[in-house]
């Protein structure tokens, strides 16, 4: 039994499934078109048609099977999806003469969805058509200011829509609502992390046979917990292989190794800084240094492939962010190539076993706690996979991995000798390549800036800077410059996600 969510192109489709995991309902994704058989072989007890960039009045906008809308089970509909709903009922949509994006407070609701909520109704929104007729049998249930038709319900055929999007964070309320349709479906909420675990396991299972596998570990809490994970799924067919690439941290390399042995995997670590420096002399720009550092990595794999092999499987901790933002999503832009997706070689000769795939960071956590992994590790912050090249900005050279290095672990063993870390969700120190002046010891100073930047955020989609206390932020600018001789000067971020990312390249 679970909710089938027909996917017709947007950004936040896997939102509306992680939320119905939060409420404890199982849910599957399908593309917009998927047949009837293939959508009742799920054994659906509702439908959700999600919203999308076309627009219903379309030639060729994308449309759900025959015979899906003539089933007996509730439906919502999503933005396009109530669009679709409306038009397909007899109602009309129109480009408005007004749009929305962002934030619209209701200015009236009710009806089944709204069932319990009260008080004032934040809707985030996204759209510039609206419908501007309604469909028989259905009645307006929302308002806003400039959309007199923001939720229909016709309660005899269990059809509800919504123009706004409840699955984001910036519907505060979203999620009572979604719980309202999930409760009208008859879903029963007794599925759990527990439940995630055991299906990702068959799923490994079903895919990896009696091949072998090459787990890339990197001591982060995605590589970490999918090792736990594999190691329950392939026991002795595993094998880690950890890749001190030049671009860790201070010490980081036997941070990993000490905190990995322990969990009992068969652990590798493989030094390979000479390829990486070398392939990446001299370039500078954001794009390619990735796509260099994706292509790296693979070869550093294949080496190990040969020298402990064959493998047949790569398994990564991908998780959807990465996904998403190396335009991996129908229709999604490409935001910047993540080292294990987008920065993939093209005659990659594994195949993949990303069980995290469709994953954000806080349910792996939840995993993580599951499976019994350290909350030391569990609760790290993510570091990327292309480390500090992607942090010292343009062409990287040993001696300004070195300045970064030292700048980074001033910041972050501060944040944790003032009880700071656990209060962000990543923390991070950036070399600039400014060049700027200053005075020190009655000297003129023509040094390097750095910028720290730290971030909270639960699934890395979109992210608030920080608010650090001052006294604290004083401190380490002080700390930095003087211990760090070849910067003079230290600036704090205070940009959000969007419109900036967390990485600065
Ligand atoms: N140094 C490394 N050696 C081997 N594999 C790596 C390394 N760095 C990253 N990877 C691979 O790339 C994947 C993506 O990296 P990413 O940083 O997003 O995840 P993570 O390191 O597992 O977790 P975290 O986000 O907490 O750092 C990892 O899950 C891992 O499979
Ligand atoms: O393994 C990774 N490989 C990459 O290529 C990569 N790029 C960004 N990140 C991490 O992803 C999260 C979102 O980062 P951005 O806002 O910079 O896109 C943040 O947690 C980043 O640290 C990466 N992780
Ligand atoms: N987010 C959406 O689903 C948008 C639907 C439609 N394209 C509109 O602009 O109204
Ligand atoms: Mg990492």
């Amino acid at each position: 039994m679970s909710v089938v969510i027909l996917d017709f192109g947007s950004q936040f489709t896997r939102l509306i499934a992680r939320r119905f995991r939060e409420l404890g309902a199982y849910s599957v994704i399908l593309p917009g078109s998927a047949p009837l058989d293939r959508i009742l072989r799920e054994n659906p007890q509702g439908i959700v048609l999600s919203g999308g960039p076309s627009s219903v009045y379309d030639e060729a906008a994308p449309k759900p099977a025959p015979g899906v809308l003539d089933l007996d089970i509730p439906v919502l509909g999503v933005c396009y999806g109530m669009q679709y709903l409306a038009q397909q009922a007899g109602g009309d949509v129109k480009r408005a003469g007004k749009r929305e994006y962002g934030k619209a407070d209701l200015t009236q609701y009710g009806g089944q969805l709204f069932e319990g909520i009260q008080g004032e109704f934040v809707a985030w929104m996204s759209h510039s058509d609206s419908v501007t007729q309604l469909p028989e049998g259905y009645e307006v249930v929302a308002q806003t200011e400039d959309t007199p038709v923001t939720a229909i319900e016709n309660r005899e055929t269990r059809r509800y829509g919504v123009q706004f999007h409840p699955e984001v964070v910036h519907t505060p309320k979203g999620g009572q609502l979604l719980a309202n349709f999930l409760g009208i479906c008859g879903v029963t909420r007794d599925w759990t992390a527990e439940h995630i675990i055991d299906e990702l396991i068959a799923d490994v299972q079903a895919q990896v046979g009696d091949g072998r596998v090459l787990l890339a570990i990197s001591g982060g809490v995605d590589s970490s917990t999918l090792g736990l994970l594999l190691a329950k799924a392939v026991g002795e067919k595993l094998t880690a292989v950890f890749i001190d690439h030049g671009l860790l941290r201070l010490g980081e390399r036997e941070q990993v190794e000490a905190a990995l042995k322990p969990l009992g995997v068969n652990l590798v670590t493989v030094d390979a800084r000479a390829e990486f420096m070398a392939a990446l002399d001299g370039v500078s720009d954001p794009e390619q240094k990735r796509k260099i550092i994706g292509r790296e990595f693979i070869r550093a794999f294949e080496r190990e492939a040969r020298a402990y092999g064959p493998f047949d499987f790569l398994a990564q901790g991908t998780l959807y962010p990465d996904v998403i933002e190396s335009a991996g999503g129908e229709g999604a832009a490409n935001i910047k190539s993540h080292h294990n997706v987008g920065g993939l070689p093209d005659d990659l000769a594994f195949k993949l076993v990303e069980p995290f795939r469709t994953l954000f960071k806080d349910e792996v956590r939840e995993i993580a706690r599951l499976l019994g992994l350290p909350d030391h590790i569990r609760m790290r912050h993510p570091f990327p996979g292309p480390g500090l090249a992607i942090r010292c900005l343009g062409a990287i050279s040993e001696e300004k991995l070195d300045i970064l290095r030292r700048v980074d672990d001033i910041f972050i063993s501060g944040l944790r000798e003032f009880g700071l870390y656990d209060g962000c969700s990543q923390a991070l120190a950036i070399l600039t390549p400014i060049q700027s002046v200053g005075v020190m010891g009655d000297e003129r100073t023509y040094s390097y800036t750095a910028a720290l930047r730290a971030v909270t955020t639960d699934d890395f989609m979109t992210a608030e800077w920080a608010r650090l206390p001052y006294e604290f932020l004083a401190t380490m600018s002080n700390r930095i410059v003087n211990q760090v001789h070849e910067i003079n000067r230290v600036v704090y971020d205070i940009t959000g996600k969007p419109p900036a990312t967390i990485e600065w390249e």
